[in-house]
């Protein structure tokens, strides 16, 4: 089984971006960087201006520009459609190719049978809280009810205990996930770089913002990439950081006139 990245932060991440290039190959995480987070993962829409700018995004780096997220690929596809790239969902335990092609990490239905039933009966029982059935995984969501951050954490640590350390318990912005051990977004971010030919030999570029992230961003700096950070509050592995949504997105249009 991958393992995860041994976590480490040695200087904060810096305002100072590097220089584009065209050679470069664009990592990008999709809630929190490329669209604003909202109540509920259903009240995000994707702006024509975003579809476009991926649309050309894609042409600048010839093919090497991906979707790494935590969402499934169903939603990814559905929010982005008519855009055609290659896309890592569920962190990386499923993603497609720029055609459609879909590839899977496991095969065999993950053992969530008795958490997926107490995850909906907490659910019912506390309002402003919501779940989403990943298959491989659970997430269950409390931006609706933020006082109940802690006893969502109580809950899920439970869950987690009950289950074993084959899964893992991801602490995200106001949202809570158990995941199968040893698969991450840094080894979405490896198997595109290493296994498909418009990413390959290419620079690793990879923007993101939340905790899930911080495995990619290890994965590009172990291999000369550069890692940008959206916010530049806590720690992180990134090493340098745009300040908001909007920030990434003019930042990313620029890439598409400029770079050798
Ligand atoms: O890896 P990402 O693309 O950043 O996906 C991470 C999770 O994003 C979604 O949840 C987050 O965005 C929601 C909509 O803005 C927000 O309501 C929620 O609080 C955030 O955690 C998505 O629903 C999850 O499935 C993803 O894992």
């Amino acid at each position: 089984m991958p393992k995860s990245p041994t976590p480490s932060y040695s200087s904060p991440p810096s305002s100072q971006l590097p220089v584009p290039r065209r050679d470069w190959a664009l990592f990008l995480d999709f809630d929190g960087t490329l669209v604003s987070l909202e109540a509920h993962p259903d009240d995000v829409h994707v702006s024509p201006r975003l579809k476009a700018l991926l649309g050309e995004l894609d042409k600048t780096f010839g093919g090497a520009v991906a979707v790494v997220s935590g969402r499934p690929l169903d939603q990814l596809e559905r929010l982005l459609a008519p855009v055609s790239l290659p896309m890592a969902g569920i962190h990386g335990l499923e993603w497609r190719e720029a055609d459609g092609t879909r590839h899977t990490a496991i095969d065999q239905p993950a053992p969530l049978a008795s958490c997926r039933d107490a995850l909906a009966g907490f659910v019912a029982a506390h309002p402003g809280l919501h779940y989403e059935d990943k298959g491989v995984t659970l997430t269950l969501h409390y931006r609706g009810a933020p006082e109940l951050a802690e006893t969502c954490r109580k809950f899920f640590e439970a869950q987690h205990q009950a289950l074993g350390d084959t899964f893992e318990l991801i602490l995200g912005k106001c949202v809570l996930e158990l995941r199968p051990g040893g698969y991450h977004k840094g080894t979405a971010v490896a198997r595109l770089l290493d296994e498909t030919p418009a990413f390959q030999t290419r620079t690793p570029v990879f923007i993101g913002d939340d905790v899930t992230d911080e495995d990619a961003f290890r994965v590009v700096n172990a291999r000369d990439g550069h890692s940008v950070r959206v916010g530049s509050q806590g720690e992180t592995a990134a090493t340098c950081y745009l300040e908001s949504v909007q920030e990434v997105l003019t930042w990313l249009e620029s890439l598409t006139t400029q770079g050798p």
